[in-house]
């Protein structure tokens, strides 16, 4: 039987946007690799920027989350600021999204954590060493990177939505026992998980090969190499995904 609708919103259509959420992922971790690490982009003493303390990444993650928070970047509720705090507010007329998700998912943020791996784990293992100079376009690629995995991630929120409306017998004694373990085994679906690591490397192939005419000795050698695409998928974005639909769904009954 096909699954139910809820808000016109299904399991197969959640999962399509995952699908193409991927290809802004792979893309930004292409454009972020034309530089090498650049480190005074995240040296609190190289940026001395007056009346600023920090980074010229913070400066400029700051900076740039503010004048989207203005333009109504962070009303569309998928949308997460890695900065919240001090954020002015919109200054457009306000949209109003479809209602989806239950309104406890507003508190579930969890960029501290997506930028402690971005910048401790994953940046490291995909650009080379080394320093061109190119700061401010370092850390615009650093924050295009940034906010495709957030909203891959967050996008947990609804996935878990659409589960449980479709599953809701399944969840609700698990969510109400606040009982993780359950809650992990019903949200997991390993062969899914499987495709999309197998994806992901292909896409990382198929995007960061050189294109060249005629015939070249360069077959294999990619922008961001493929393992390092499935490994941040196998290691970060999937378990964080699922760490938001298990945080959305211990609310889901408040
Ligand atoms: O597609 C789903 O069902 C999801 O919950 C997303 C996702 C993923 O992060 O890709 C996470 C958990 C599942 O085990 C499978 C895939």
């Amino acid at each position: 039987m096909a699954k139910a609708e809820h808000n016109n919103v299904t399991l197969g259509m959640v999962r399509d946007s995952l699908i193409r959420q991927e290809d802004t992922i792979v893309y930004s971790l292409i454009e972020r690799a034309r530089f090498p690490l650049n480190p005074p982009t995240y040296d609190p003493s190289y940026a001395s920027i007056p009346g600023f303390s920090g980074s010229l990444l913070e400066f400029f993650v700051k900076q740039t989350e503010a004048v989207q928070a203005k333009a109504g970047r962070y009303d569309n509720p998928e949308e997460h600021p890695f900065f919240p705090d001090n954020l002015p507010p919109s200054l457009v007329p306000h949209y109003k999204y479809p209602e989806v998700l239950h309104p406890a998912a507003m508190s579930i943020n969890i960029n501290k954590l997506i930028w402690d791996m971005y910048f401790n784990k994953l940046l490291p293992s995909f650009v080379s060493p080394g320093d061109d100079g190119n700061y401010a376009l370092t850390a615009a690629r650093d924050l295009e990177c940034l906010q495709a995995i957030s909203r891959r991630i967050h996008y947990g929120k609804l996935v878990a939505e659409v589960k449980f409306r479709d599953e809701r017998k399944d969840y609700e004694p698990a969510i109400r026992a606040q009982d993780r373990f359950t809650l992990t085994n019903l949200l997991t679906f390993t062969n899914v998980e499987e495709a999309v690591k197998k994806r992901v490397a292909k896409k990382a192939m198929t995007f960061g090969q050189e294109v060249k005419l005629g015939d070249d000795g360069d077959k294999g050698k990619y922008q961001v190499d493929p393992a390092i695409v499935s490994g941040l998928y196998a290691d970060w974005v999937i378990p964080l995904t699922k760490e938001v639909e298990i945080d959305y769904l211990l609310r889901r009954l408040d």
